[in-house]
């Protein structure tokens, strides 16, 4: 008996769960597949070539080769790094009021997204709970600071956007808008520890998730909650709108991050380093440290008048905070 050849298509991995996946095929269908050969790792956003089984024998596909990344984002636990998404444009930060969220938790996701080469946002959620709010956006003040360009004709831009929201009313807080337009066209990774809101908007970008994710766990059969797994949920196909769902992010790691290269990716911190009496200097003891020369007194003190020395003229000073946080760093990484 023969069979008809089943040939090579395209498909995005939209889940996966120990070494099952589950790949979209350009017409919107979706399949499990298992990876051929033992070493293919494939993650969600990755672009894969597939091969449906012949019909009659098997649902179930297989993924023959993954395309090359534009980046891959990794998260830690106990024991190692690992790769959990790929080909992703954005990451947003899901803060909130409450429950009080861990500055270092914050600057390490956007370390890890800025070495990835992603954009980063911040969304502080629960605007309605107006004191514990009060207090996190001002715990927020060095990453809303505006900074000057490179490009000197160009308007200061925050640190990084900071947006207030409030998911779970009808008009989604302050800049639910703002939020609605950065997602537009690209595909956003949503980090954030438990509690903040992450489902809560999800469900509201994506009234069918739920469905979505109860089907994707019975096909995968995991018998495990559906939140441990990252899913990509298309918001909008034709534009490439599309969020993905995360793991809480206390198991978020920088281990393959080098401790020297911090300062490109806490850019405070950057944009001061770039005129040291060393090149190597590492920002914590050496004498000559314009860094170190830069950090604020302390963070609730008015802000200090730019310096006036070039090349480092009308850059704001750097909050003692986030230099606590890059000394800290500094050690948790490896050289
Ligand atoms: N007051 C207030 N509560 C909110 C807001 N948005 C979400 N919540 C509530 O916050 C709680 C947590 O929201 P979830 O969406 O479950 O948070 P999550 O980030 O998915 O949490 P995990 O599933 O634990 O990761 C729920 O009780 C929500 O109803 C908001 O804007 N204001
Ligand atoms: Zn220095």
């Amino acid at each position: 008996m023969s069979r008809p050849e089943s040939s090579l298509q395209q498909g995005l991995v939209v889940t996966g769960h120990g070494r099952h996946y589950v790949v979209e095929a350009s017409d919107g269908s979706r399949r499990i597949c298992h990876p051929r050969g033992k070493k293919s790792q494939a993650v969600v956003g990755d672009r894969v070539q597939w091969l449906a089984a012949p019909t009659g024998l098997d649902e179930e596909g297989s993924i023959e080769a993954i395309a090359p990344r534009r980046n891959l984002f990794y998260r830690q636990d106990a024991v190692r790094t690992k790769a959990f998404a790929a080909n992703i444009d954005q990451v947003l930060v899901l803060l909130a009021a409450e429950p009080v969220f861990s500055e270092e938790q914050l600057a390490k996701s956007l370390v890890a997204a800025q070495a990835a080469g992603i954009e980063v946002l911040i969304g502080l959620n629960k605007q309605d709970v107006q004191a514990p709010f009060e207090r996190a956006w001002q715990r927020l003040r060095a990453y809303r600071q505006p900074w000057p360009q490179e490009d000197p004709g160009a308007p200061a831009q925050p640190l990084y956007p900071v947006l207030r929201l409030q998911l779970d009313a009808q008009h989604g807080g302050s800049d639910f808008a703002q939020l609605r337009q950065r997602l537009q066209g690209r595909a956003t990774l949503v980090l954030g520890p438990s509690g903040v809101g992450k489902s809560t908007l999800i469900n509201r970008l994506i009234p069918d998730a739920a469905a979505q994710t109860a089907e994707i766990s019975r096909a995968l059969n995991s018998g495990r909650h559906t939140t441990t797994v990252t899913t990509w949920y298309w918001l909008e196909r034709a534009s490439g709108t599309a969020v993905l769902d995360s793991p809480g992010f206390q198991e978020f790691g920088l281990n393959h991050i080098r401790r020297q290269d911090l300062p490109r990716w806490m850019p405070d911190i950057g944009r001061h380093a770039t005129g040291c009496r060393f090149h190597n200097c590492s920002h914590r003891h050496e004498p000559g440290c314009v860094v170190r020369a830069a950090v604020a007194e302390d963070d609730d003190a008015p802000p200090a008048a730019p310096q006036a020395t070039p090349p480092h003229q009308a850059l704001p000073p750097i909050a003692a905070s986030r230099y606590a946080l890059y000394q800290r760093l500094f050690e948790q990484l490896s050289s």
